[in-house]
């Protein structure tokens, strides 16, 4: 067998997302800042003579074209035409339906890797397309930094956000992210700020109030990690996050409340490795 390009297939974190109005087609005009972190699953891809595309391990529970991997594999060979197929190996780290982005960024690492291996030649920016089609968060992914967004995720300005360490905890429990983007109670009519604003000053997520009411188990992760620092979460849960001042001190919380609460520390980063194999 060739040799495996090897990728980090990487999470994030949204240290603000303001929900400003509903759209005709029922998603959400959103600002957010995504943080990129150095932190996520380990993703192998083998490039192969058949079309096939294999993943291994599959998922438990999801079936394999159901999985944002083979789905983006799939897309990228009908997009272009290619005959080319693949082998892919996942290590899982990220928890599913955790609000870090998990589906969403294996599913830009495999367009960005195949487009490399397959040399189908796409740009990023059609890459970012192709993306959005598989999940909002699809396209900050596959531009590999940390930005900026509106729209409904895809509108993206990169920015260099300064340097921090995050405890991430994963309370037990799935947020699906559709019910509460259809919740009546969501705050859905945020201002409109700049990213001058956002930048410079402390926002909200949207989905936090909502979120806490409905499950117990998130609630109970604020009220510990509370003791820590000021805890937020991201995207619409499940998992919530603290800044921490040092990779040490975010270490010894994550001692203190285990084995209750589990959880990773992670390191910002602006760039991804990914944003190496890019054709601009
Ligand atoms: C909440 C965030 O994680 C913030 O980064 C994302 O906006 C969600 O991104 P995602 O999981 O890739 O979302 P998708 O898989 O595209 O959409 C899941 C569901 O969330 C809702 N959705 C998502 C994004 C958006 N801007 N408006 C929405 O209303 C839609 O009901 C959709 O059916
Ligand atoms: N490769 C994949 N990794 C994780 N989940 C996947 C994958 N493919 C499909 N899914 C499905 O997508 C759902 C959401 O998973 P994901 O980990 O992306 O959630 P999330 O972190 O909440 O994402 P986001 O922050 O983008 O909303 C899972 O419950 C799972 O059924």
């Amino acid at each position: 067998m060739n040799e495996p390009l090897k990728l980090l297939s990487p999470a994030k974190l949204n240290l603000i997302l303001h929900i400003n109005h509903r759209l005709d087609n029922g998603y959400h005009h959103l600002q957010t800042l995504f943080q990129l972190l150095n932190y996520g699953d380990e993703m192998s891809f083998y490039s192969t003579e058949s079309e096939c595309i294999t993943l291994t391990p599959e998922f438990p529970g999801l079936p394999l074209e159901q999985n944002l991997i083979y789905k983006a594999a799939r897309l990228l060979q009908q997009h272009t035409g290619c005959h080319f197929g693949c082998n892919i190996q996942i290590t899982k780290k990220l928890p599913q339906g955790g609000g870090v982005g998990g589906g969403s960024s294996n599913a830009a690492t495999t367009l960005v890797a195949l487009n490399h291996l397959w040399r189908t030649q796409l740009k990023a920016d059609e890459l970012a397309k192709l993306g959005l089609q598989l999940g909002a968060d699809v396209p900050v992914f596959v531009h590999g930094h940390s930005a900026w967004a509106e729209g409904v995720g895809e509108k993206l300005i990169p920015v260099d956000l300064p340097h921090k360490w995050f405890l991430v905890i994963k309370p037990n429990t799935h947020v699906a992210t559709a019910q509460i983007f259809r919740h009546p109670d969501l705050t859905r009519n945020t201002p409109l700020i700049t990213i001058h604003t956002a930048l410079t000053q402390d926002g909200q997520n949207d989905c936090e109030n909502l979120v806490r009411s409905l499950y117990p188990e998130i609630e109970k992760a604020f009220k510990r990690l509370a003791q820590y620092g000021t805890p937020k979460l991201t995207g619409t849960g499940a998992c919530v996050y603290t800044e921490c001042s040092s990779k040490a001190e975010a270490e010894q919380i994550l001692a203190d409340i285990s084995p209750e609460f589990e959880g990773f520390v992670a390191e910002a980063m602006n760039k991804s490795p990914l944003s190496e194999l890019l054709t601009r």
